[in-house]
């Protein structure tokens, strides 16, 4: 007889069962479209080391003297722009992600695999959902930051979250990570599907396909951070993909880099000279896609399809779309799905 089997003692804790977690992980939005609730947001993301390379004795008086003084208001009346009934888009895309994750991979033999979400900043967050999982009995979990390209401030900075809990429990879960996807056939094709669908919907056709990414200073890449050439063999495979398809023999495809922030150089060409550019010397239609980011935010929503849209149309453009992030599309969860349950094998 094992020990688990025998009588526990009134007081024991709650003995696990061995099953299966999966926590899918976005950046984190604030709770509210309230210069308040943006400030604590910001707070907490812009004072991660791994987000702002700067000794905290020089950074902190800046972002606490100056930034968290000026720039909440100025986010949260953009976060208004796009807020939905259910919050914040990347709240709410991340949580109907892992409903749909949980109908595809809950039906498993081994009492299922268990899905629950969390923001790396703001709620809810990485360690009361490691907490959920454990709680529901699951001993192994795997940890799924939804950044196909690896950065340090992304994708580091979810792992540095979740061994902070690890490093506070007596009894720990196993926990495997989901490695970047950026070069994946099944994230390559599930992209290719859905901007082809997206494009066929178009009632203009573009000349332009700009595939913005999210920036990052330049010095992380002279550092040794992997993230700008993981976007580019993004963009060179999805290029490659969708030239096979045929159908789109005239379009121009483009590589930009957005929301710069701060006044140090970061990754070129941006996204916002880039549109102008192309007004200015007489692109009239262009489509934006965003391949980096796994479902739509302020990043998309606003800077792309509000102010990206202005910049280009100001600039000379005529006809302008913005393609929807891969959110809960079915390439996007078929895709979702492949990526995980490979980094399952053997626990399922
Ligand atoms: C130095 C600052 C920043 C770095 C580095 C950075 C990297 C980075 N961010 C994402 C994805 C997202 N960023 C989002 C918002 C956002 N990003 C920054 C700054 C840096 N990002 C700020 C200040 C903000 C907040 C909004 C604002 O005030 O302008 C979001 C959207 C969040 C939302 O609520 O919708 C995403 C997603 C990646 C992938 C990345 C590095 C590669
Ligand atoms: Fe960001
Ligand atoms: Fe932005």
């Amino acid at each position: 007889m094992t020990w688990t089997e025998q009588q526990l003692p009134a007081d024991h804790p709650p003995v696990k069962s061995g099953k299966v977690g999966v926590l899918v992980v976005n950046l984190g939005t604030p709770e509210a479209a309230e210069t308040g609730a943006v400030r604590r947001y910001l707070g907490e993301f812009l004072s991660d080391k791994r987000v702002i390379e700067i000794p905290a004795l020089v950074w902190q008086p800046i972002l606490r003297g100056i930034i968290l003084n000026t720039r909440p208001a100025k986010s949260a009346a953009a976060y208004r722009e796009v807020w939905t009934d259910k919050g914040s888009p990347l709240a709410a895309i991340t949580a109907d992600q892992a409903i749909g994750l949980q109908e595809r991979l809950g039906a498993e033999t081994n009492g299922g695999v268990t899905v629950e979400w969390a923001m790396r900043y703001g709620k809810p967050s990485i360690p009361e959902a490691l907490e959920a999982l454990m709680d529901g009995g699951c001993e192994r979990i795997l940890l799924a930051p939804l950044y196909p390209q690896y950065c340090a401030a992304t994708t580091a900075t979810v792992v540095d979250k979740a061994a902070d809990w690890l490093r506070e429990r007596r009894w720990q879960a196993s926990l495997r990570t989901l490695p970047p996807y950026h070069d994946d056939p099944a994230y390559i094709g599930a992209l290719a599907t859905d901007l082809g669908r997206q494009l066929d919907a178009l009632d203009f056709v573009p000349e332009v396909l700009l595939l913005s990414f999210h920036g990052m200073p330049q010095r992380t890449l002279d550092l040794g951070d992997p993230y700008h050439c993981h976007c580019r063999k993004t963009a060179r495979l999805l290029e490659e993909a969708m030239a096979q398809t045929g159908k789109y023999p005239d379009l121009r495809m483009v590589t930009t880099f957005q929301s710069r922030f701060g006044r140090a150089k970061w990754l070129e060409p941006a996204t916002d000279t880039t549109l102008e550019e192309e007004g200015v010397k007489g692109t009239k239609r262009l489509a934006i896609a965003a391949p980096g980011f796994s479902a739509d935010c302020l990043e998309t929503l606003e800077e792309l399809a509000i102010r990206g849209k202005e910049q280009f149309l100001e600039a000379g453009g005529e006809q302008f779309a913005t393609l929807s992030c891969l959110n809960t599309s079915e390439p996007g969860m078929a895709m979702l799905e492949t990526i995980i349950r490979r980094e399952l094998g053997g626990w399922i």
